[in-house]
């Protein structure tokens, strides 16, 4: 039997992900310390009740809801609590106290990681954080570490398991956004309070991570543009799929040339879009995550599996952690976030994309035509334009794709739409992604 140097790690939080952690970590620990050469000792776990329920009972003497003096003496600290306080605090604890530190903790991450990382690259700490990005798929090491040497031009991803879940039951099966909400509440994808999610507020968090990594930029949270599924409609989800498309709800990292001038930015949003069927993102069905990314020399590349989930995001975790045990193990310091490209983050309008208008028309003669002239008027060149007529009531509906324009001149076109008198309404307005 091998006499392996112990590695004291201190668990912050036993929730859906950490009691899976804890579990994991108890019963693999002959197998982990074979792996790493060392055994990693769970030294403690903080949580706010010791007597609560859980689903994973754990040794009650490894309880505590001292998290302040846990992290003391700790050699590794996961966090695993969610939200900024006391997270934010406890990390810098945990990092000003000499230990490297795992989160999945991606609304941390988001609004506070160069104060993180800044504090973690100080003295030499390393701050891992697999599971912020798409659960238990390997996204994060793949961008820091396998694309190093590569230059990423675009991420589209879909990164909420609970809003992929809503918009794949409307395509499948018809249902409203109400309906599919509720179905996903009712099977536990969904938060208590859905707005995170519904809202694009936990895509976003997850796009600045990805842009920030993939750009070598810090990519703040404020930055991201976000538009959520809250306005999609079961008629979008219906027309898209005739035509098609599916909706899903992207985030999107892009790196953008200024057309004047040459000069390079990058964009980040979150929004509902199009995306054509034989897409590989098309295919990826209810919780589901995927990160596709196009690399300059490795073209395109997916990644995809559970983007969610307690047991699946543990895996993320534990890879994090093995990962800083080997590093005990040789010596030697974290490493950094790298943010030296530094490029300057651009506005939503500043971006260009393809666009699907659904118009409501009067069915007469001369209106083709009045229309085709706002789009010529405003610079957006149509590639192609559907009508059916409804013969009771004598309306048209008009469904117009553009080729490329910018986000200034489509919300003009719209505009000057929605004001022309043969329009009678703009029914609906999505943009187009992943289409060649
Ligand atoms: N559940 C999932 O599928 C995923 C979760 N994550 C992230 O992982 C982290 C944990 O998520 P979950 O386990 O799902 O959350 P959870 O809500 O199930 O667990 C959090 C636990 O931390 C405890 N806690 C909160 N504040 C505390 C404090 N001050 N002291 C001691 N305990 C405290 C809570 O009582 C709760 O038991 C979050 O940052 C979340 O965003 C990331 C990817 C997927
Ligand atoms: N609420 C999130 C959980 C993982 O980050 C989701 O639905 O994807
Ligand atoms: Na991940």
């Amino acid at each position: 039997m091998i006499e392996y140097r112990s590695i004291r790690v201190a668990l912050l939080g036993a929730g859906s992900v950490g009691s899976q952690v804890a579990r994991l970590l108890l019963e693999h620990g002959d197998e982990l310390a074979q792996r790493i050469g060392a055994r990693l000792e769970l030294v403690g776990v903080a949580v706010r009740d010791v007597d609560a329920r859980r689903d994973v009972e754990l040794p009650r003497e490894l309880l505590t809801t001292d998290a302040e003096t846990l992290i003391l003496g700790a050699d590794v600290v996961i966090e695993l609590m969610g939200g900024i306080e006391p997270a934010r605090t406890l990390v810098l604890q945990a990092i000003g106290s000499g230990a490297d530190v795992v989160t999945g903790n991606k609304a941390l991450i988001a609004a506070h990681g160069p104060e993180l990382f800044a504090a973690a690259e100080q003295v030499g700490a390393q701050l891992s954080y697999e599971a912020a990005v798409g659960g238990a798929i390997p996204i994060i090491r793949p961008l820091r570490d396998s694309l190093a040497g590569d230059r990423v031009e675009r991420i589209l991803g879909i990164v909420n398991g609970t809003t992929n879940f809503i918009l794949d039951r409307m395509d499948t099966t018809g249902a409203s956004l109400e309906d599919a909400l509720a179905t996903a509440t009712e099977l536990g994808y969904a938060e208590a309070d859905p707005t995170a999610d519904i809202g694009g507020y936990d895509a976003a968090q997850k796009a600045a991570i990805l842009a920030s990594l993939a750009f070598h930029t810090n990519v703040p949270i404020e930055d991201v543009h976000r538009e959520g599924i809250t306005q999609v409609s079961a008629e979008q989800v219906e027309s898209a799929r005739k035509a098609g498309y599916v909706v899903k709800l992207l985030a999107i990292c892009e790196r953008i040339a200024d057309a004047a001038s040459g000069e390079e930015g990058v964009s980040a949003r979150v929004y509902p879009a199009l995306v054509p069927r034989s897409h590989p993102l098309a295919a990826v069905h209810g919780a589901n995550n995927a990160v596709f990314v196009e690399a300059a020399a490795a073209g395109p590349l997916m990644f995809y599996g559970a983007g969610a989930g307690g047991v699946q995001t543990a895996s993320a975790v534990l890879g994090d952690l093995v990962a800083i045990a080997r590093r005990h193990v040789i010596g030697g310091p974290g490493t950094a976030e790298s943010t030296h490209a530094a490029l300057p983050v651009l506005p939503i309008d500043r971006i260009t994309t393809r666009y699907a208008i659904t118009l409501e028309v009067a069915d007469e003669p001369g209106v083709l035509a009045t229309i085709a002239h706002v789009f010529a008027d405003h610079g957006v060149s149509v590639e192609q334009l559907e009508q059916t007529v409804d013969e009771v009531s004598g309306r048209a509906t008009l469904v117009i794709g553009t080729h490329e324009a910018s986000e200034g001149a489509l919300a003009q076109t719209v505009a000057a739409l929605a004001a022309s008198p043969v329009v009678v309404s703009v029914a609906s307005v999505l943009r187009v992604e992943g289409a060649q």
